[in-house]
């Protein structure tokens, strides 16, 4: 909690006339980032491929107070539109200060079914676009020694059943982008990256798929935009959102993996295999275990602190 929370010297300020592009904007915690950044008089780029959710969200920022909002629209499964986004920007602003990697297409919540191209295809949306959107914009980030924000998942830190593409391209941002965050340093780039690890959030398209299997409340998408703003303006490594339940499942898988995989599990597979059988996908039951997480990090921030 320490070493993830916020310092509190975030100010909106900081953001105002900044220039920020923000992916996946179109609904979610995307939108709400967008209306979070245009109150703060940001000026904002939004992508996501439904013009129609588009133009309705930078309609609300210009109102909100933004410095300028556009959009453009298209899909992140193109690699090269990745690019096109970025170019965007440089014609538009002439520079970049924030780049806010938050898209994600389409992912089932079952068992494993054995598809290499739906494996092959998130991977190029959910991985391989964020890869190229560094590439573009690293020239204009590194001359306004500007932030790169990584919204990614704590299924980007554990593996969990019925998630396993979507996992995996949460892992592999991780790798990723650690990776550079080392060569960064070594290089004096002055480009930070933030790596976002939420948990549960109550936007519609995770309540539409998984709300009905998991029993703890979802954590709200606004408040949750705004950390993410929040933990990127102040160039944090990383970001727990919800902090306890994040800080908690990643302590204990340090100390005891094979704990929290039996956890994860025996919360899981009885109601997830009647409804797979179903037909309905189903949700992991994590959050029993998620509460004894939370429950060992308070016991062990007491002892700390006595
Ligand atoms: N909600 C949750 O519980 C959690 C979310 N996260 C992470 O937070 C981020 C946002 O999630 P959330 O807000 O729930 O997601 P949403 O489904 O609400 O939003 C996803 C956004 O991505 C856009 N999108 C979908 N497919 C593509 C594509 N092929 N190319 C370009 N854009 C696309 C969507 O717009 P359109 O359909 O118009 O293209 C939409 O704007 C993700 O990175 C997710 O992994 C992490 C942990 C938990
Ligand atoms: C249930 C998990 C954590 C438990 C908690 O109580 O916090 C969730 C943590 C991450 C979630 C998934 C995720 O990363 C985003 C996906 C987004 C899709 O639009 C829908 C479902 C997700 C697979 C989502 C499901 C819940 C979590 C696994």
């Amino acid at each position: 909690v320490y070493f993830y929370s916020a310092p509190d010297n975030f100010s909106e300020e900081m953001l105002r006339g900044k220039r920020v592009i923000v992916t996946g904007a179109s609904s979610g915690i995307g939108e709400q980032m967008a209306y979070h950044l245009a109150r703060m008089g940001a000026h904002v780029l939004l992508m996501a491929r439904t013009e129609a959710k588009l133009q309705k969200v930078v309609e609300r920022c210009l109102e909100l107070g933004a410095a300028s909002a556009r959009f453009v629209s298209g899909s992140m499964e193109n690699t090269a539109f990745a690019e096109e986004v970025v170019k965007e920007a440089e014609n538009t602003w002439g520079g970049l200060d924030m780049l806010i990697l938050n898209h994600i297409g389409y992912s089932y919540f079952n068992y494993f079914d054995g598809d290499v191209e739906h494996v092959r295809k998130l991977l190029e949306t959910n991985f391989l676009s964020y890869v190229a959107m560094t590439v573009t914009a690293l020239p204009m980030l590194k001359e306004s020694e500007g932030s790169i924000v990584v919204v990614s998942s704590v299924a980007g830190k554990a593996g969990g059943p019925f998630i396993a593409p979507y996992s995996a391209t949460k892992f592999a941002l991780e790798g990723f982008f650690s990776s550079l965050r080392h060569e960064f340093i070594i290089d004096n780039v002055n480009v930070s990256i933030t790596l976002c690890i939420l948990g549960f959030i109550d936007t519609d398209s995770a309540m539409r798929v998984v709300s009905h299997a998991i029993r703890a409340a979802p954590s709200p998408k606004e408040e949750c935009a705004l950390e993410i703003i929040r933990s990127g303006a102040l160039r944090q490594r990383e970001l727990h959102y919800p902090p306890s339940i994040v800080t908690g499942m990643l302590l204990l898988r340090g100390l005891a993996p094979d704990l929290l995989d039996t956890l994860i599990r025996s919360n899981v597979i009885k109601s997830t295999r009647l409804e797979a059988q179903r037909g309905l996908g189903s949700m992991l039951r994590p959050c029993a275990s998620l509460h004894v997480f939370s429950a060992f990090h308070c016991i062990l921030l007491k002892e700390g602190m006595k």
